[in-house]
């Protein structure tokens, strides 16, 4: 009896007893799996996460055993249960938090409202992104946010807090490899200063069979670290050539969720610090698989940034960075700058807008192959 009360009482973050399985017989993506705890503690898991750093930009990090962890994972399930909570505002009421028209890409993105492929296509989902910045209380000018967010504050700047501290303690990991004095990339993202830091919540509704689409069109993540929460499949990387077997193209393969676990992929400024000897590995998400196929999609997502100031450039100090080219120079593009003109580009769908100008908008996003 005892047991039974235990293990219906499991949190859903932990089980993903409620969902459909993800199917058994399809392919999925060759991540590491790291363990947090073992990452405090062990060399050899340290180096393991380097070369993941390395090779595929993407790992999964096993939160369980860990107290940090842990807390980590309670809150990323409560904010599962919040989730539909913000969405069930409707859309209408939500775009009131769009704040594209102000230059801005925190707050909400509507449904369709991005191009997601070169024919133009747009996108199947809806997201909000809540600003790191207004929550711990450190804008200038915050964003108004609906008020269900606000209602669950502390867990929102708990779950910042300590995915901001997990980010940290990676960075940390990844200095260190790069032989790079110590603080020379965690002094670039200090929790109470100015970033583009933002929780993300993603919703993608059940699309029709004969109708399916891309959902989020294929991208890298602009910043340092991204940490992402999902259940239902549907993430889909495109493996290196040197992850793939000889003599085939790179396929797009799922990314199979595991319970306990967090995604941890690395964006595009850990690419320019260190001039690409780490890797911002290309995504995207599609449906579901089989029967999750049926499901409402949620997922959560930790973005992290280098401070707004900081130019996104190779990093001195270290033996281990690759060197420029001979002549070579650097465009000098800080974080701020850079990320908003990323986050932006694919979002200039304006109503009644050909097919022909989305492809464009494609084109000119340097996301057309
Ligand atoms: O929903 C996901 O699994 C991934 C989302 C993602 O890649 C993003 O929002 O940048
Ligand atoms: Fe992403």
């Amino acid at each position: 009896m005892a047991t039974e009360t235990q293990t219906r009482t499991q949190p859903e973050v932990l089980t993903f007893s409620t969902l459909p399985p993800f199917p058994a017989d399809i392919p999925t993506a060759p991540l590491h799996r790291l363990s947090l705890s073992k990452l405090r503690s062990e060399s050899p898991e340290s180096e393991r996460l380097f070369s993941s750093c390395k090779d595929l930009g993407f790992f999964y990090l096993d939160l369980r055993q860990d107290d940090e962890g842990e807390s980590l994972l309670k809150d990323a399930d409560n904010l599962f249960n919040l989730a539909p909570k913000l969405f069930d505002l409707g859309r209408d009421e939500l775009q009131k938090y769009d704040y594209k028209s102000q230059g801005s890409y925190m707050g909400y993105k509507r449904f369709g409202s991005a191009v997601v492929d070169e024919k133009g296509n747009l996108d199947r989902n809806e997201f909000y992104n809540i600003p790191k910045d207004d929550f711990l209380g450190i804008s200038s000018k915050p964003f108004a946010h609906p008020q269900v967010l606000h209602d669950h504050n502390s867990l929102i700047t708990s779950y910042m807090r300590t995915s901001h501290s997990l980010v940290v303690f990676i960075l940390r990991h990844i200095e260190n490899h790069l032989h790079l004095p110590a603080e020379t990339v965690t002094s670039l993202h200090r929790q109470m200063q100015i970033s583009g830091d933002q929780v993300r919540f993603v919703k993608s509704p059940p699309q029709p069979p004969s109708d399916m689409r891309t959902a989020l069109g294929k991208h890298t993540d602009f910043g340092s670290i991204t940490i992402l929460f999902n259940r239902l499949g549907g993430l889909q990387i495109l493996p290196p050539p040197s992850l793939t077997p000889a003599g085939q193209e790179p396929q797009w393969t799922y990314v199979k969720p595991l319970p306990g676990h967090c995604i941890v992929n690395l964006g595009d400024a850990m690419v320019k610090f260190t001039n690409g000897l780490l890797r911002s590995n290309i995504h995207r998400v599609v449906s579901p698989p089989g029967e999750q196929a049926k499901e409402t999609r949620y997922s959560l997502v930790y973005f992290s940034r280098p401070e707004d100031e900081v130019i996104l450039k190779r990093l001195e100090g270290s033996d281990v960075i690759p060197e420029l080219r001979d002549g070579e120079k650097e465009e000098e593009v800080n974080s701020k700058e850079w990320i908003k003109l990323q986050a932006m580009r694919l979002r200039n769908v304006k109503e009644g807008m050909s097919d022909e100008d989305r492809k464009k908008l494609w084109q000119e996003a340097g996301r057309g192959t």
